[in-house]
């Protein structure tokens, strides 16, 4: 397992910046996303119990509106979490169902090893390179404000972009099976991410959102 904080530590150019102004530049979040990356968090065995469950999910197209016209999302999804922790999504209310057993086996995971407390998940499939998710940043109003949000990927390797709103600096993670991407405070509010089309890829991918909301916010 390899662990390291995305930025300085591997190779960025800062060509002509001192110290000082780096600092500076991270601490508003314009050079480097406040990310961790943590490659190989799940092991090949813990990745297929959670595929063989996967299988089992109600994941569905969920229809949403773009631009004042309805679209089924490129993309199936389905939603878990405690009781209460509903969650809105494009003008939709959907109650979250309860937690499957390996996957709160993960919700437990991420408390114990990187002390990321959730209550809620959202879980994307992508059949193949065409399924996809535009740019947002996860700042649903729900969502409780200085938590972060943990991103656990299986099956294809696939490029999750993030994107400063302001500087529009890009920065490209392509994320493989069992890696671990924690999204920390600051993130939604600085930069937006997407998980863009690539035609080539033929197997699908997964991604479970770990989230902490507001239980009952929407009552
Ligand atoms: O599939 C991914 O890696 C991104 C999912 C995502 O951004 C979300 O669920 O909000
Ligand atoms: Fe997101």
């Amino acid at each position: 397992m390899t662990k390291f904080q995305h930025g300085l530590d591997f190779g960025d150019p800062h060509d002509g910046l001192t110290q000082d102004d780096i600092v500076e530049a991270r601490t508003k979040n314009q050079i480097s996303p406040p990310v961790t990356w943590i490659k190989g968090f799940l092991s090949p065995k813990q990745q297929q119990l959670l595929i063989n469950e996967v299988n089992h999910y109600p994941l569905e197209r969920v229809s949403i509106q773009v631009y004042g016209k309805q679209h089924l999302t490129p993309r199936t999804q389905a939603w878990f979490g405690d009781p209460g922790c509903d969650y809105h999504y494009s003008k939709l209310h959907i109650t979250a169902l309860a937690w499957p057993k390996v996957l709160s086996r993960l919700r437990a995971k991420l408390l114990n090893d990187h002390q990321i407390d959730t209550n809620s998940v959202l879980v994307n499939r992508y059949a193949d390179g065409h399924d996809c998710m535009g740019w947002h940043s996860d700042d649903e109003p729900e969502i409780v404000s200085g938590s972060a949000i943990a991103s656990v990927t299986l099956g294809a390797c696939r490029d999750f972009v993030v994107r400063h709103k302001q500087t529009k600096t890009k920065v490209n993670f392509a994320l493989a099976s069992g890696d671990l991407l924690i999204m920390h405070p600051g993130m939604q509010q600085h930069w937006q991410h997407a998980l863009p089309k690539r035609l080539k890829v033929v197997e699908p991918r997964i991604n479970f959102t770990f989230r902490q909301i507001i239980p009952n916010y929407y009552r």
